[in-house]
């Protein structure tokens, strides 16, 4: 495993070492002592993720309030994603900012998106399978979220409006400026 610094502090690239043979390929997903003693970011995951998409889909940008926040390692089973996170963590250096990283089934890069980042992406492929372990259980009282096309956070997602397929519920999350400032 390695582990890439991003200009966020505390969010890290990790790359798993994969082991090939014959056979196939073999790789750790996650291993919490190689994780903390590459990182010392302390985390005790409690719940994994798999969510399934079509291409154009674009899920987020998404946090759990208070208490109930949750940090992330995401990364892709199959097919791709533009992956997003944006520091919301008001005593930050960079709060507002954000990053941007294509993970694929290809490379297995994975991201760990600390507690206190909103975290969404965009899928590049049809029959995407994405993947991502939670340090906290999801809470329905306790979501919320950044509308994608918000115009402070200003993401390029690379794709028109037109082609995005969003839920109803991520249609109509509020402003950065609404919530932060
Ligand atoms: C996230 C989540 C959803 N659900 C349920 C609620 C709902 O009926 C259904 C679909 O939920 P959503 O529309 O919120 O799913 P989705 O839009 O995929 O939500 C996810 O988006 C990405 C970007 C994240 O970072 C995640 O933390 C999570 O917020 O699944 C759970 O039961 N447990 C969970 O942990």
């Amino acid at each position: 495993m390695t582990i890439q610094q991003t200009p966020l502090k505390d969010c890290v690239i990790v790359t798993p070492k994969v082991f090939r043979d014959s056979r196939g390929s073999f790789l750790e997903s996650f291993n919490q002592k190689a994780f903390y003693g590459a990182t010392e970011l302390p985390v005790d995951f409690v719940q994994d993720n798999l969510s399934t998409s079509s291409k154009g889909v674009l899920r987020g940008l998404h946090f759990q309030t208070g208490n109930y926040a949750q940090a992330k390692l995401v990364s892709v089973l199959k097919g791709s994603v533009l992956d997003v996170c944006v520091d919301l963590r008001r005593d930050s250096k960079t709060f507002g900012e954000h990053f941007s990283i294509k993970l694929d089934d290809k490379t297995k890069t994975q991201l760990f998106v600390p507690k206190g980042f909103a975290h969404g992406f965009l899928v590049l492929e049809d029959e995407t399978i994405f993947s991502y372990k939670c340090d906290n259980y999801y809470n329905k009282e306790a979501e919320s979220g950044i509308i994608y096309n918000d115009p402070y956070l200003n993401i390029n997602w690379g794709i028109s409006e037109s082609e995005l397929i969003l839920s109803e519920k991520d249609k109509q999350l509020p402003t950065f400026e609404s919530l932060f400032k």
